[in-house]
């Protein structure tokens, strides 16, 4: 060793030993502030989120001092390059408390915002209004719900927003960045990140062009003419959705085969009496089934998995939360017996094998290999519990016949997740990055949220919108701060992961058949890029999965193709408009 690379060692255990604990604190507060919104509570994750940024502060700076470009030891190296990034710790001290007040506050509003009508109790967002938007077949409920959450969120946090935005940046700068959107694109490593994603986007386009036009006619049929323009954008309130992120809850009006299979796995979930408990089970054998690891019995202890029944003020935003102990992991999440919670309860079990996989690892690498290697596990193996071979080994559904409509009745029902969830995840970030960078002014977010909704989603308001309103905000992650491009990529590389764990796992015949349960070879090759953590360049773990190093559109291409093959012929039989040249539904009311 080199004297200072002998010195950086011992620095990085005394790192180790004190953030382990600040770390837990903090994460401890948090916990009890987002499962019981208190005044108090507020004030112990405030105090415990300050402590930790001294603590960061301190480390960080000394981090700097050390010239790590002759380092020998790749993992001391990038250690401590993780270390330098000190985020909001870097702030003034008042301009720190300022940060977290906003940002507290932004939370509180979201998850404490309510829609009221003259008539019966105010609606939460979650399950009230959500239930609303998935289940109501009624234009003017849809709107009212629509229109009621933008309205609470929007006014209040736009003014919020505004100043965290400039607080954001300032702490961006002094960590060397030239703006938040660059600080949180600098996590993937890649100088051709932006290109390599709109690359990517191109050429899922097609897939969602045909689909929206489909749903846009299913639309039209059901709610006529004088809401739907076939040749325009579609009303941003109908897709069963507040925001249109995915369209799932619509499904009984898109079916392509009605008279055909069609899997209601709600409905057999709730006729089998499941419960919150029974899905978590269900996904912890699922892991275990590939050799991955069973949660620890702290998980059942300190989970929350069902909202409690005392009428308490929580965040119902489902998560899963690493205590940095290696053996404190937990999930929140006010789970309903319906499909859409299993998924997600997959989801965030996905994160929780994650957390196990790298426990063991020094603290800064304890972090999927990117943000979207960590949002993917789950929803990999929610891949493999949505095909038909499962559900038929699995006790919720009977043997189905398989034939040629029910496949596509199937792949229409993972399409109106998967593929119309594309555009919105990958514009969400854009809107992000132009604001931090200052391409979108504030005097303008509004409209140029507008604007990108209808690029990329080609949906529009159903009622005129203007700079009133801030209906980004009305979307958890901007409220939150939480990036989002990471779903994109997560929706990109799962099906790469899957076709790869498919072929480990000896599967023959179409992708989107394959199951993987059970399969050990499939559950080795996840396990072993888990484990890694942050500690590689992600290509490197894309490359032990799948043999690659870069993202492609193709196994996702590939698994659609005989839906896309359906649409095509579908919209060419009806002479549908691919996109919307005729815009907006509203003319938008300019400032
Ligand atoms: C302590 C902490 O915060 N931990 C992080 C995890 C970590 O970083 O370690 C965390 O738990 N984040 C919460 C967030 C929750 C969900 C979400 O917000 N999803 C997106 C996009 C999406 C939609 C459909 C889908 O199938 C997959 C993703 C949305 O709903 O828009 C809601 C249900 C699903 C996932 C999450 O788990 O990612
Ligand atoms: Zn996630």
């Amino acid at each position: 060793f080199l004297p200072c690379e002998f010195q950086a060692n011992t620095f990085l255990k005394e790192y180790e030993k004190t953030a382990l604990i600040v770390w837990h604190d903090y994460v401890e507060a948090a916990w009890n502030y987002n499962t019981n919104i208190t005044l108090y509570n507020r004030q112990q994750m405030l105090e415990k989120n300050f402590l930790m940024a001294q603590h960061t502060l301190y480390y960080g700076t000394k981090a700097l001092q050390f010239n790590i470009t002759n380092f020998t030891d790749p993992l001391l190296k990038r250690i401590l390059w993780k270390l330098r990034e000190m985020e909001r710790a870097i702030l003034p001290q008042d301009d720190l408390m300022e940060y977290n007040q906003l940002l507290t506050n932004m939370e509180t509003i979201y998850n404490m915002g309510d829609v009221c009508s003259e008539e019966g109790p105010c609606m939460f967002l979650e399950p009230d209004l959500l239930k609303v938007m998935a289940f109501s077949r009624n234009y003017n409920e849809l709107l009212w719900a629509w229109q009621g959450w933008r309205d609470t969120m929007g006014q209040q946090l736009r003014p919020i927003y505004t100043r965290f935005v400039e607080l954001s940046n300032k702490a961006a700068r002094l960590n060397g960045h030239t703006d938040t959107g660059a600080s949180w694109r600098q996590i993937y490593e890649s100088p051709t990140l932006e290109q390599d994603l709109e690359q990517l986007y191109q050429q899922l386009e097609p897939l969602y062009l045909n689909l929206h036009a489909y749903v846009r006619r299913a639309l039209y049929n059901y709610y006529g003419s004088q809401y739907i323009n076939l040749k325009g954008s579609i009303p941003a309130h109908l897709l069963g959705n507040m925001w249109g992120q995915s369209w799932i809850n619509i499904i009984d009006l898109v079916i392509p085969f009605p008279l055909s299979t069609r899997i209601n796995v709600t409905m057999l979930m709730k006729s089998q009496h499941w419960t919150p408990y029974k899905m978590f089970e269900e996904a912890d054998k699922f892991f275990q089934s590939l050799g991955l690891f069973p949660v620890l019995p702290e998980f059942w202890a300190k989970s929350m998995l069902e909202k409690p029944g005392d009428g308490r003020a929580m965040s119902c935003q489902a998560s899963a939360w690493d205590f940095y102990d290696g053996k404190d992991f937990r999930i929140k999440q006010c789970t309903g017996v319906n499909m859409e919670d299993l998924i997600s309860v997959f989801h965030e079990m996905g994160h929780i094998q994650y957390f196990m996989q790298y426990k063991n690892l020094p603290l800064p690498l304890r972090d999927g290999a990117n943000p979207g290697f960590h949002e993917a596990i789950g929803d990999v193996a929610a891949l493999s519990v949505s095909s038909l071979k499962y559900l038929h080994n699995s006790d919720l559904l009977i043997n189905e016949i398989e034939d040629y409509e029910s496949e596509i009745n199937f792949l229409m029902s993972i399409a109106l997740k998967k593929i119309a969830f594309i555009p919105f995840s990958y514009l969400v970030d854009q809107f992000r990055w132009r604001v931090f960078d200052g391409r979108i002014t504030k005097q303008f977010y509004n409209k140029k949220w507008w604007d990108l909704r209808l690029k990329y989603q080609g949906l529009c308001p159903p009622v005129p919108r203007s700079e009133e309103d801030f209906d980004p905000g009305s979307k958890f992650h901007i409220a939150g701060n939480v990036p989002y491009i990471r779903y994109f990529i997560s929706f990109v590389i799962q099906f790469q992961f899957h076709e790869a764990l498919c072929q480990a796992a000896g599967h023959k015949g179409p992708l989107h058949t394959c199951n993987i349960y059970s399969s050990q070879e499939a559950g080795k090759l996840l396990g072993d890029v888990m484990k890694l953590g942050f500690s590689k360049p992600w290509p490197e773990a894309m490359k032990m999965i799948t043999g690659q190093y870069n993202m492609s559109a193709k196994p996702l291409m590939e698994y659609f193709k005989p839906l896309l093959d359906w649409l095509i012929a579908e919209n060419v039989r009806n002479e549908e408009v691919l996109g919307w040249p005729e815009f907006g539904c509203f003319i938008y009311d300019d400032e």
